[in-house]
């Protein structure tokens, strides 16, 4: 008989909008919480029993229940706590992983005093992926959609070539990407202090921008370490960070068939096929966990 592999299950993408109303100042959260479980299942796959499952209707219960019950303060926070209400509240249930998107909302500023209009903030999502096994936790932080671009200071030249390679070197460039970054923090021992997951985010947001710009590239690759490094050397609770950088090229669109010079200025933004550049950067001595796709 074939052998059961590795195995979860949970529901996917639930998503909960959590309004809390200050009065007339409303606050609100929107998240997208996807939840997997393993443990003892291997009767489900085999015989058919259910006696060890607990519905996936009822982890998309529970994550309403919660935001009700507890609110939403961070994505890491909120969580940590479904990840250990699963595996702490049944037996066959050993392991839980706990995936969440937020869609950042600002407030509308008007004149008059309405505090409940709000507008979605860019294409930037913030995620938190939590692991728990009764034991340890694993927290691993993160955005994606989060949209930059240098109009110089970058460079890309010195390459192989070979009889295939028609790419120009390049003095000076547009750099530009879309970053999607996921960083482990060291915490994983609950009688330990959690860290301050909103200030980590900023942290880890503010020195990702601060080493983008700052960086004079030779290449998309050295920017990305950089801005690993950077984050790494300057925020102490995360051990390990890694980063997937499409290469969003902006090509120099020849205008000398209208008789018009392009000097650096005008530039058709390719969407695809995109150079995908993406590596890990740890702390010395950590041993990387961050999955590598
Ligand atoms: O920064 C870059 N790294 C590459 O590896 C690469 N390859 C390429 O075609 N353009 C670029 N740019």
């Amino acid at each position: 008989m074939p052998t059961l592999g590795q195995n979860q299950y949970g529901k996917a993408e639930t998503r909960v909008v959590r309004v809390v109303r200050d009065g007339a100042v409303h606050h609100i959260k929107d998240l997208s919480v996807s939840v997997a479980l393993s443990g003892e299942m291997d009767a489900v796959h085999l015989s058919g029993s259910n006696a060890n499952v607990l519905t996936t209707d009822t982890t998309k219960n529970t994550v309403y229940a919660f935001a009700k019950e507890h609110g939403i303060d961070t994505a890491e926070e909120f969580g940590i706590r479904l990840a250990r209400h699963f595996v702490t509240g049944q037996e066959s249930i050993h392991r839980a992983r706990v995936r969440v998107e937020e869609y950042a909302w600002e407030r509308i500023e008007t004149a008059g005093s309405a505090q409940h209009s709000f507008v979605r903030r860019g294409q930037e999502v913030r995620t938190a992926q939590i692991g728990y096994d009764g034991e340890c936790w694993e927290v691993i932080s993160g955005l994606t959609g989060l949209t930059v671009l240098n109009t110089t200071d970058s460079e890309f030249w010195g390459y192989v070539k070979d009889r295939y390679t028609t790419l120009q070197e390049a003095h000076d460039r547009i750099l530009a990407t879309d970053v999607h970054a996921r960083w482990r923090y060291g915490w994983s021992d609950d009688t330990r202090p959690m860290p301050d997951w909103d200030h980590g985010y900023g942290e880890a947001r503010g020195h990702l921008l601060s080493a983008f710009a700052e960086t004079y590239s030779l290449s998309l690759q050295q920017t990305l370490y950089q801005m690993g490094a950077r984050v790494i050397e300057r925020w102490p609770e995360i051990d390990e960070i890694r980063l997937s950088l499409p290469n969003n090229h902006h090509f120099l669109v020849d205008l000398e068939p209208f008789g018009l010079t392009n000097d650096n200025e005008v530039y058709f933004a390719a969407d695809r096929p995109y150079g995908l550049i993406e590596a890990t950067v740890l702390r010395d001595g950590v041993e990387p966990r961050i999955p590598t796709d």
